[in-house]
């Protein structure tokens, strides 16, 4: 399977072009970057510390997603849109691991879904995935008079926050107390906040040197409390997954699908 990285230079575009440098049944069809950027006409491969490969950067995204099968795209919300459309336009695999997509963003994904195979994820990893079922279970298990509080830190060079995986791991803790996480959740708190709203999910966000990332959620009670929590020690996990999700959506009718549903876990587990 002929694979697009955009976003080439990038922490990710990095460690995918070396992710897929290393698992069969796919290649480096093309590796594509912002217009300007200084990795235009770079070979793509050298970028990712791997021995050149012919492919060189380039800033047409039309002209690589014409002979590619799937693109694999962890850039920034406004490019991500344009891939989706670009995705859907050249009948190819569209896999979306961009996060600080607002709601409107959202729609228009879901949008270009009716024509394109687009897997979505604020986290690649099979780590988190799991995570965000036994949080679910948690939440439904433990009932609305444990706290829960989604704790997250990453990199000092991350531009969103809460991260996607904060908010995922929020609206599985939502979904097994069946409440709604826009209505629950408390995003920043300051000042004379006044105590803690019972059945609300707050976020706390942490920024900071190179860490990759950490994601715990909290339920806290009167005189106990639990903790389920994952480490991401390496970007490759979610390369890994981006990869996986691609494949497995070679073989999937036009929607919008999560890793969720490339790794089987579904709503039963
Ligand atoms: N879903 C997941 O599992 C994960 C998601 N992410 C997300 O992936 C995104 C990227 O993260 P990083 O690689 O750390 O950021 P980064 O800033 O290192 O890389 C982003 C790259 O995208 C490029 N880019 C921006 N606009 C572009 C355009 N129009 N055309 C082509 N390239 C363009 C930038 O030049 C940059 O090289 C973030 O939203 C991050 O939160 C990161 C890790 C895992
Ligand atoms: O920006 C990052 O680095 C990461 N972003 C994703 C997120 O927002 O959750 C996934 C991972 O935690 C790394």
């Amino acid at each position: 399977m002929g694979l697009v990285v955009v976003g080439a230079s990038g922490r990710m575009g990095r460690s995918l072009i070396r992710a897929i440098d290393g698992i069969e049944g796919v290649h480096l069809a093309a590796a594509v970057e912002r217009t300007g950027s200084d990795a235009i006409g770079r070979d793509a491969a050298e970028l990712a510390g791997l021995p050149s490969s012919g492919v060189l950067v380039t800033d047409d995204a039309l002209a690589a997603f014409a002979h590619a099968e799937g693109v694999v795209d962890f850039t920034a919300p406004e490019a991500s849109l344009e891939f989706a459309d670009l995705a859907a336009q050249a009948r190819i695999v569209h896999v979306l691991g961009t996060t600080g997509m607002s709601s409107d963003c959202d729609a228009r994904i879901k949008a270009a879904a009716r024509h394109a195979r687009i897997v979505k994820s604020g986290n690649m990893s099979l780590g988190v995935n799991l995570l965000s079922v036994l949080v679910r279970q948690a939440a439904r298990a433990l009932g609305p008079d444990w706290d829960i509080e989604v704790l997250e830190m990453h990199h000092k060079h991350k531009v969103d926050a809460p991260s996607g995986t904060a908010l995922l791991l929020g609206q599985a803790a939502a979904d097994g107390r069946g409440v709604d996480l826009e209505d629950a959740s408390v995003r920043v708190r300051d000042g004379i906040t006044g105590a803690r709203e019972e059945g609300s999910i707050g976020f706390a966000t942490l920024r900071g040197g190179s860490v990759v990332g950490e994601h715990s959620v909290l339920f806290a009670a009167e005189g106990e409390m639990v903790e389920l929590r994952h480490e991401a020690l390496d970007r490759s996990i979610f390369a890994r997954g981006a990869v996986k999700a691609a494949l497995w959506a070679r073989h999937q009718k036009p929607g919008l699908y999560s890793m969720h549903d490339v790794l089987g876990l579904t709503a039963s587990v």
